[in-house]
């Protein structure tokens, strides 16, 4: 079994949006602003650089009872002691993922849409997944190979397929987050609208009150 996770708040990283301020400094930030769960996502970092960030990030929220979840990368996540890995359909398969991370740590796979989904749970690797993310919800500039939005409407077709718990993520705001948890999510994951923000703290407690108004 896995250990316990919060999708209500869920912070990826970006280090081109985070810029001078850093990432340790804006997730520390984010975190004092209700942030519940964070991703280490760097697509252009090589292993030796990530598994430092890793680390770093991991030494940083331990203390705080916040997991740190690596993008891809299941060998980074067990160099660096992290709570769990994210996939993408094109990553490793969950099933092979979850050999090597052994039943505890948290497994997340995305899901664009109600097909992908099918796609997915036909297989028996939906079984090793702990949380699907589902998106992207509304266009995004942050993801150049995103596929098409699906809205909120996509996140409650999804939802109506699995009671596994889903984060939406892609283009999400304080106005669209809300929109996204009634559509039945369990949480709201992003990129921009946190590591962006002139102040990341202000930024994810206004995310989430939006959240927690919405349930
Ligand atoms: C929470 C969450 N949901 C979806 C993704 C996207 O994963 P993927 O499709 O593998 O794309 P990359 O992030 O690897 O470019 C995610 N990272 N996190
Ligand atoms: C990392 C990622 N995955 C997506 C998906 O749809 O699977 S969209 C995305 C980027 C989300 O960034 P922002 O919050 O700035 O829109
Ligand atoms: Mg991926």
């Amino acid at each position: 079994m896995s250990r316990p996770f919060d999708l209500t708040l869920y912070l990826v990283t970006d280090p081109r949006l985070v810029a001078e301020r850093g990432l340790l400094a804006t997730v520390e930030a984010a975190v004092k602003g209700g942030v519940t769960l964070v991703q280490l996502r760097d697509p252009d970092a090589h292993g030796r650089a990530l598994v430092e960030q890793a680390r770093a990030l991991k030494a940083l929220l331990a203390p705080l009872g916040i997991p740190l979840i690596v993008n891809d990368r299941v060998d980074v996540a067990v160099a660096a002691d992290a709570d769990g890995v994210h996939l993408g359909q094109d990553d490793m398969s969950p099933a092979d993922a979850r050999a090597l991370l052994g039943p505890e740590r948290i497994l997340g796979l995305s899901v664009g849409n109600p097909a992908e989904f099918a796609g997915s749970s036909s297989g028996i690797d939906i079984g090793a997944v702990d949380y699907l993310g589902v998106g992207p919800v509304k266009a995004t500039g942050t993801k150049k190979d995103a596929g098409a939005a699906i809205g909120a409407a996509g996140v409650a077709a999804v939802r109506a397929l699995t009671r596994r718990p889903i984060v939406g993520i892609g283009g999400i705001d304080g106005a669209l987050a809300g929109e996204v948890i009634r559509a039945g999510a369990d949480g709201v994951a992003v990129v921009s609208a946190i590591c962006a923000a002139p102040d990341p703290e202000h930024a994810a407690r206004a995310l989430l009150s939006a959240v927690t108004a919405a349930r």
